[in-house]
C-alpha cells in the first residue's frame, strides 16, 4: 500500500496524533511511516501501532505522499531541515505540518522551499481526543491542504484557525495550559490533604471539580464570573477562599504564566 503519512519524531505529541489517526481510520497502519532515533521507542511504536518505523528522516520524507508531520523539539529543526535539503522536491510534494513551538512559517518555508506548510499548535489532551489545535496556513497552501489539516486535527479535538501573529499566544495559553491545570489539580488536592482529607479522596475531589466546572462552563456557556457568583454565598466559605486567592495573586499568576510562555515561544523561533 502507498505510504501517505510520515511522522518525524515519535514522542509524546507524535504518538498522541498517531494513535488517534489510526484509531479513527484516517490512515491505515500500512500507510504510515515514523522516524524516531531511539531503538526502544522504535520497537514500542512498531509493536503498538503496526506502522513502519525507521531512524531515517530522509526515508520518511521521500516515502510520504500526502503529509509529513513534524513533531520534534524546536531545537532540532535546523538540523532536520539540513538533513532533508537534498531530498525536497524528489517526492510528490507532501503537505508539511509542523507543531514545533516557536518555529515560524518563514523558517519552515525556508526549510521546505515551495512546499505547502501549515504551522499548528495542538495540546496534550489530544491524546484522549479532547485537545484543541490552532492552525495557520503557509503561502503555498490551498483549500485541499486546509481540509487535510482539519481532518487530521479534528481526530484529536477541536480546531481553530488563527493568523500567525497569534500562534505564540496560543502556545502560551492552550499549548502549555494543560500543565497549568495539572498543577492546579495537584495543588487543590494538596489543600484537601492539608485540611485533613485522605490523599486519594482529595485527588478525586480536585480532579472532578476541575472537570465538572469545565463541562458546566462549556455546556451552559455561562460566563466564568457568573458561575463564580453562583457558588459564592454571602459571608460563606467560597468568598473566604477567593479572598485568599486574590491576596496570593492567583489571577495575576495565571496571566503572567501565559505571557511568559508566549514570550518563550517567540524566543524559540529566533
Ligand atoms: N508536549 C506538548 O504538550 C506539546 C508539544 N508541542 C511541540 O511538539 C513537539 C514535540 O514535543 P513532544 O512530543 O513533547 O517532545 P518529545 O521529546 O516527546 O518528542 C520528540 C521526539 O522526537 C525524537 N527526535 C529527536 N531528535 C530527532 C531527530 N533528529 N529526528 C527524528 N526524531 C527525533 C525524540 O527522540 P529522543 O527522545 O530519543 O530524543 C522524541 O521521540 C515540540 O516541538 C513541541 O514544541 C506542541 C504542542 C504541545
Ligand atoms: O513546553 C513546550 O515548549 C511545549 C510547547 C507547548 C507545550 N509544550
Amino acid at each position: 500500500m502507498t505510504i501517505k503519512f510520515g511522522l518525524i519524531g515519535g514522542g509524546v505529541m507524535g504518538e498522541a496524533l498517531l494513535s488517534r489517526l489510526i484509531d479513527r481510520g484516517i490512515y491505515q497502519p500500512s500507510e504510515v511511516i515514523v522516524s524516531e532515533p531511539q531503538p526502544s521507542r522504535q520497537s514500542y511504536l512498531e509493536q503498538k501501532y503496526a506502522v513502519t518505523v525507521t531512524p531515517d528522516n530522509r526515508l520518511v520524507f521521500t516515502a510520504a505522499t500526502e503529509v509529513v508531520f513534524l513533531a520534534v523539539k524546536p531545537q532540532v529543526f535546523s538540523a532536520i531541515a539540513q538533513e532533508l535539503a537534498d531530498v525536497i522536491g524528489t517526492n510528490s510534494s507532501p503537505l508539511v505540518i509542523s507543531i514545533l513551538a516557536g518555529v515560524p512559517l518563514g523558517q519552515l518555508e525556508a526549510g521546505f522551499p515551495q512546499l505547502p506548510v501549515i504551522r499548528a499548535m495542538p495540546n496534550t489532551p489530544a491524546t484522549v481526543g479532547a485537545g484543541i489545535t490552532a492552525i495557520c496556513l503557509g503561502a503555498y497552501t490551498h483549500a485541499n491542504h486546509y481540509q487535510k489539516a482539519q481532518e487530521i486535527f479534528a481526530a484529536v479535538g477541536e480546531v481553530v484557525e488563527v493568523p500567525e501573529n497569534l500562534i505564540d499566544a496560543v502556545t502560551g495559553l492552550s499549548g502549555s495550559g494543560p500543565a497549568y491545570v495539572a498543577l492546579m489539580v495537584e495543588a487543590l488536592a494538596d489543600g484537601g490533604v492539608a485540611a485533613g482529607l485522605p490523599r486519594a479522596i482529595a485527588y478525586q475531589l480536585a480532579l472532578s471539580t476541575v472537570l465538572g466546572t469545565a463541562t458546566l462552563l462549556h455546556e451552559t456557556k455561562l460566563h466564568p464570573a457568573e458561575l463564580k457568583d453562583r457558588v459564592t454565598s454571602p459571608g460563606g466559605t467560597t468568598i473566604a477562599g477567593i479572598a485568599q486567592l486574590e491576596k496570593a495573586g492567583f489571577r495575576s499568576a495565571l496571566i503572567e504564566a501565559v505571557i511568559a510562555a508566549t514570550v518563550r515561544s517567540l524566543e524559540l523561533g529566533k
